[in-house]
């Protein structure tokens, strides 16, 4: 493919090298074969921008960097914003792409949302595909990809290769680190969602503003002209779903709200049942009720939103609320791991910030037979090197709502667990939580919740959902130990059941 067509596509103008044959993209110089065109950004550990010398040497045709930077024996195609460009120049290079890409934002949910999009299709007879936390899932199988968004590199070339498959249908997950990185774009998105919005991230992001803002880059930049914004707009309203509809009017874009207040999908009434719920919805006049086979009000959300989604990118309504119906688990959300001794069910789930820990320990309440003094028996952590704002009010809500808290590990990573254990631990203590334990070592922690379950309790153990390991120490240092949390549930259910 040649240079001057890809970046004609791209909308940049190339005063010199048109001619020159494109073989490959690449953001990692130690990639670069002959006939690259190399991406040179400056990130949070490295400056690409030093190794363009060493990107030529290798046979880079073309170098995408900041106009002030020096580039010798390749075009240089210079942008204040080379991340944009370059995604925008690669995307025209990896084809065919899917017919219809969808894509997910919001602080918690993404991840399920996609997911519940992917089987909808499914069952309404499309091949489908996500893209997520939970790596690449298709018809055959679900690859890791380590990342939520993984590189622009990867993220176009999965893309033309689900293509390839003959996958039609795409949802993916937009996080905030991928949309402010232009890490996930270039391909047509006909639709985009918004799930909530509440702390996280504060690490990486200067403020809660800046953290929307970056969110927000799906609704203002990345979904196509035209496009539909699916926004979940739930009982109590919010603040940022009337900001993130703004955003979507600003762009013009066709706005559907599904929820307690949405506009084309209303959600009128959610009953919990003993293994799920029943939800009552209205959907262009007409209600429906539909049994969800799983339980907790922030299902419903996803899956409503997802829904949303199906049904904006053309599928039939009966057959959408219908698969809504025979939606699967997600993978280590309210996934419940065992049956513990005295009988007492265990759930994993992936809550990592505090809104979400209210929102799976309200989940998980009303199955706690409150008649029979049953209790709810909390069991998580925080993870190291990234917001530690959020440990103090993630203590604070799950011993405001738990019976029980036992704060534990959950990826220290390059910081001391003991010191992120104290500061979640302030959070507990200033909910008034008396007999909170700390329990260091995850697997301790999760054996004494399921020690003290008694017949009529529930155990909670949040945080790592579906992960497979425990991360300690950073840079050359890191090292993963194997762990995942619901084989340890089982496997501590196991040793006291046996005693
Ligand atoms: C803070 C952050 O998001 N960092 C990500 C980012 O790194 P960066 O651009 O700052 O990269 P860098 O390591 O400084 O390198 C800069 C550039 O030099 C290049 N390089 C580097 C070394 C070299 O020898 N030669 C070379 O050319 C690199 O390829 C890169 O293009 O881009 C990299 C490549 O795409 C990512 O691997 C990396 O993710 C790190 C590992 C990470 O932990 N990210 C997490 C926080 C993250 O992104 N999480 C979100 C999920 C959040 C959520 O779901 O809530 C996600 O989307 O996954
Ligand atoms: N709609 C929602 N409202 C509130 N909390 C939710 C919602 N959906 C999910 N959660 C909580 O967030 C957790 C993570 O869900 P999920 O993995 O779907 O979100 P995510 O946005 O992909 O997260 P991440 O940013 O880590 O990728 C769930 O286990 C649950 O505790
Ligand atoms: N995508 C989130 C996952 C957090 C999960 C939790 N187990 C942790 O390690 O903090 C992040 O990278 O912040
Ligand atoms: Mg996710």
């Amino acid at each position: 493919m040649k240079l001057g067509a890809l970046a004609e596509r791209a909308g940049i103008t190339l005063s010199e090298g048109g001619d020159a044959s494109v073989t490959g993209f690449a953001i990692d110089h130690r990639k670069v074969a002959p006939g690259t065109v190399f991406g040179a950004f400056r990130g949070a550990s490295f400056n690409a921008e030093d190794v363009i010398p060493e990107a030529i040497q290798a046979g880079a045709v073309a170098v995408v960097a900041r106009p002030e930077v020096a580039v010798e024996g390749a075009v240089h195609i210079a942008d204040e914003e080379p991340r944009r460009a370059f995604a925008r120049l690669a995307a025209g290079f990896f084809t065919p792409m899917p017919n219809v890409i969808v894509a997910v934002t919001g602080t918690n949910g993404k991840t399920s949302t996609v997911e519940m999009t992917r089987q909808i299709w499914r069952m309404c007879g499309e091949r489908a595909a996500s893209i997520g936390t939970l790596g690449v899932t298709t018809p055959d199988e679900s690859v890791s990809t380590g990342l939520t968004t993984p590189d622009i590199v990867t993220f176009l070339s999965n893309m033309s290769g689900l293509a390839r498959e003959g996958v039609t249908h795409v949802a993916y997950e937009a996080s905030s680190h991928g949309l402010s990185q232009y890490r996930n774009e270039g391909v047509p998105v006909s639709a985009c969602a918004f799930t909530n919005f509440s702390r996280d991230h504060l690490d990486y992001h200067k403020d809660m503003e800046d953290y929307f803002a970056a969110k927000m880059r799906l609704f203002d930049e990345v979904v196509d002209d035209g496009g539909t914004a699916v926004i979940w707009h739930g009982g109590e309203g919010s603040e940022w779903t009337r900001r993130a509809i703004e955003h979507a009017q600003q762009r013009a874009l066709r706005v559907f709200t599904a929820g307690e207040q949405g506009e084309d999908i209303r959600l009128l009434a959610r009953t919990p049942t003993q293994l799920g719920q029943t939800l009552e919805i209205e959907y262009e006049g007409m209600q429906r009720t539909i049994k969800l086979p799983l339980i907790g009000a922030y299902q419903a959300s996803n899956a409503l939103v997802a829904a949303g989604l199906a049904l904006v990118s053309g599928a039939d309504a009966s057959m959408v609320f219908d698969a809504v119906g025979r939606l699967q688990p997600v993978r280590g959300r309210l996934e419940r791991a065992v049956i513990a001794p005295q009988g007492s069910p265990v759930y994993v789930d992936y809550a990592h910030t505090p809104d979400a820990i209210e929102a799976a320990i309200a989940a998980l309440k009303p199955h706690v037979d409150a008649e029979k003094n049953g209790r709810l028996i909390t069991v998580f952590g925080a993870g190291g090197d990234r917001d530690a704002g959020k440990r103090e009010p993630m203590g604070r809500a799950a011993a405001d709502q738990s019976d029980i808290v036992i704060v534990t590990d959950d990826n220290p990573r390059g910081e001391d667990a003991g010191a992120i254990r104290a500061q979640v631990m302030k959070g507990v203590h200033a909910a008034g939580s008396e007999g909170a334990q700390e329990i260091g070592g995850r697997r301790a922690a999760i054996a004494e919740a399921i020690r003290l379950a008694g017949a009529h309790d529930i155990v909670l153990i949040a945080g790592k959902g579906h992960e497979q390991g425990q991360i300690i120490g950073s840079g050359e240092n890191m090292r993963v130990l194997p762990f995942d949390d619901v084989t340890v549930a089982r496997e501590c259910a196991a040793e006291q059941g046996a005693a």
